[in-house]
C-alpha cells in the first residue's frame, strides 16, 4: 500500500467511525449536554480526566468551557484534572497512579459537579476511580468509551451519560471523542446563552 493510500484509509475509517456512531449517540449526547447545562447553571463545575490522548481531550474541554468556544459568553468553570503535575506526581509517588483522578475528585468535588470520564477502552483504572470517587461525593458522570464500553458501563448510575464511540481502533475512538465534546460546547451554549 502506497503512503497516500494508508492517508485515506485513515480519511476513509474516521468518517466511517463518525457515522456509525451518529444514529447511536445523539439521544445521549443530548442527555448529556442537559445535564451539563443544569450541572453550571445550578453553580455546579466539571472535572474532566483521561489517559494519554484523552487526557488532552479533558484539557481541551475543560479549556473550552473556561475561555470560550464559538460564541462570546461568560466562562464555566471546569478543571482537568490531568495538568497538576505535582498533584499528579505526588499522588501516583505516595499512593499509586490508579488514585491520580479519584484523590482530586474526593478534593475537589462536590455534590452537583460533573465528572467528564474519558477512556477508550473503558479500563483504565484511574479512570474507573475517579467515577467510583464522583459518585461517592454525589456526582454525576458523562463518560466517553468505545469498543464495548469496558467496565464503564457497569459502573455508571441510570442518571449518569455514556457517550460510546462505535470504532475498535483507539485512534478513530479519540476522533469520535472530539467531535461529541464540541457537540457537547455547542448544545452547552445553546442551552444557557441562546443567541437571540
Ligand atoms: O493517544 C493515544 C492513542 O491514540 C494514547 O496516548 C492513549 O491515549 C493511551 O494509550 C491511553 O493510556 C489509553 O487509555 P484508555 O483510552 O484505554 O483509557
Ligand atoms: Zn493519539
Amino acid at each position: 500500500m502506497t503512503i497516500e493510500a494508508r492517508l485515506r484509509a485513515h480519511f476513509e475509517a474516521s468518517i466511517q467511525a463518525k457515522r456509525d456512531t451518529q444514529e447511536t449517540a445523539l439521544a445521549a449526547l443530548a442527555r448529556a449536554a442537559v445535564l451539563l447545562a443544569d450541572c453550571l447553571q445550578a453553580g455546579g463545575k466539571v472535572l474532566s480526566c483521561g489517559n494519554g490522548g484523552s487526557a488532552g481531550d479533558a484539557q481541551h474541554f475543560a479549556a473550552e468551557l473556561t475561555g470560550r468556544f464559538e460564541r462570546e459568553r461568560p466562562g464555566m468553570p471546569a478543571i482537568a484534572l490531568t495538568v497538576d503535575t505535582s498533584a499528579l506526581t505526588a499522588i501516583a509517588n505516595d499512593y499509586s497512579f490508579d488514585r491520580v483522578f479519584s484523590k482530586q475528585v474526593e478534593a475537589l468535588g462536590r455534590s452537583g459537579d460533573v465528572l467528564l470520564a474519558i477512556s477508550t477502552s473503558g479500563r483504565s483504572p484511574n479512570v474507573l476511580q475517579a467515577i467510583e470517587a464522583a459518585h461517592a461525593r454525589g456526582m454525576r458522570v458523562v463518560a466517553l468509551t468505545g469498543r464495548d464500553g469496558g467496565r464503564i458501563p457497569a459502573l455508571l448510575a441510570p442518571e449518569d451519560v455514556e457517550l460510546r464511540a462505535a470504532a475498535t481502533a483507539t485512534a478513530r475512538i479519540q476522533e469520535v471523542h472530539i467531535l461529541f465534546l464540541h457537540c457537547l460546547c455547542d448544545a452547552i451554549d445553546e442551552l444557557l446563552y441562546p443567541v437571540s
